[in-house]
């Protein structure tokens, strides 16, 4: 599938990153990387494993300090900001956990339901169930709204994570491999969705994944990540004709679905 175009305001970076570094230990994860994310896109983060692709949207996030640089995320700089100043902007703030993160004794509706009581508290139970409804019937799961996370499917449990970041209607979305441990198919579908979303709720995403046809298929800019800062990034097309080593390395050992 091939991205279909994007509504993309370059005046406009919803995140921008300059010279941020990150290491652990003796590990030097993030080497001085810069990143932009304009309002209405959506960036792929591709790198090998270990490259720091969850250290860097973990970062966005504000669930890790970086050791130097910037993160500016909706106009804040994240570093700056006070717990409760982090706290609202978190809010703003979608993120696509790899496993889904669903709690597994609550059933799909009190999954969702639990963001809304602890953020939008001053919501009536028929606002709310409206809410849940509404967001089940955009991800294609309003009939499991009671059933528990052990009967869906792995496709269905990352539907309800997504659902359950668009209940609070955030203006970006970090996706954390969205497609790992599927089969082509529902990955297809999935990529669909995070487009579905990109157009419906008009957010701005970081999608990071290892799979080329999810960085084809939903992609509007792809980054490569290769020692700790992008070594190349563009189109799809751009990145993996750019005869950039790593990229042809990167591209020469996945499987892409054409469809
Ligand atoms: N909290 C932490 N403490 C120590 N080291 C960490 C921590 N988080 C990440 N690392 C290290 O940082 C490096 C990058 O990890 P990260 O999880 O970002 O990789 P990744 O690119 O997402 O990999 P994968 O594709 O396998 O998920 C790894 O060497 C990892 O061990």
């Amino acid at each position: 599938m091939r991205k279909p175009p994007a509504n993309i305001d370059k005046q406009n970076a919803v995140i921008r990153i300059r010279g941020l570094y990150k290491s652990f230990d003796t590990i030097d994860v993030l080497t001085g990387m810069d990143l932009d994310l304009y309002k209405g896109e959506n960036v792929v983060v591709l790198g090998r494993s270990g490259s720091g692709k969850s250290v860097l949207i973990k970062l966005i996030a504000g669930l890790l300090k970086p050791d130097s640089g910037t993160i500016r995320v909706a106009g804040e700089e994240i570093d700056q900001l006070s717990p409760g100043a982090l706290q609202q902007l978190r809010l703003k703030i979608g993120f696509l956990y790899q496993g889904s993160a669903l709690y597994d004794s609550m059933t799909v509706r009190e999954n969702l339901e639990f963001p809304l009581v602890r953020n939008s508290a001053h919501l009536t139970h028929e606002e709310r169930d409206a809410a849940i409804r509404e967001v089940l019937k955009n991800v294609g799961l309003e009939q499991s709204i009671d059933k528990m996370p052990a009967e869906l499917s792995g496709g269905q449990k990352k539907r309800v994570g997504i659902a359950r970041t668009l209940i609070l209607h955030p203006d970006i979305m970090l996706y954390d491999e969205p497609t790992a441990g599927l089969d082509p198919v529902t990955s297809g579908d999935i990529n669909t969705l995070i487009n579905e979303v990109q157009q419906t709720y008009r957010t701005s995403a970081v999608i990071i994944t290892h799979d080329l046809t999810c960085a084809k298929s939903t992609g509007d800019r792809v980054a490569l990540i290769s020692d700790g800062k992008f070594c190349v990034e563009g189109s799809f097309e751009e990145v993996f004709q750019s005869g950039d080593a790593e990229a042809k390395k990167f591209y020469d050992y996945n499987f892409i679905v054409d469809t």
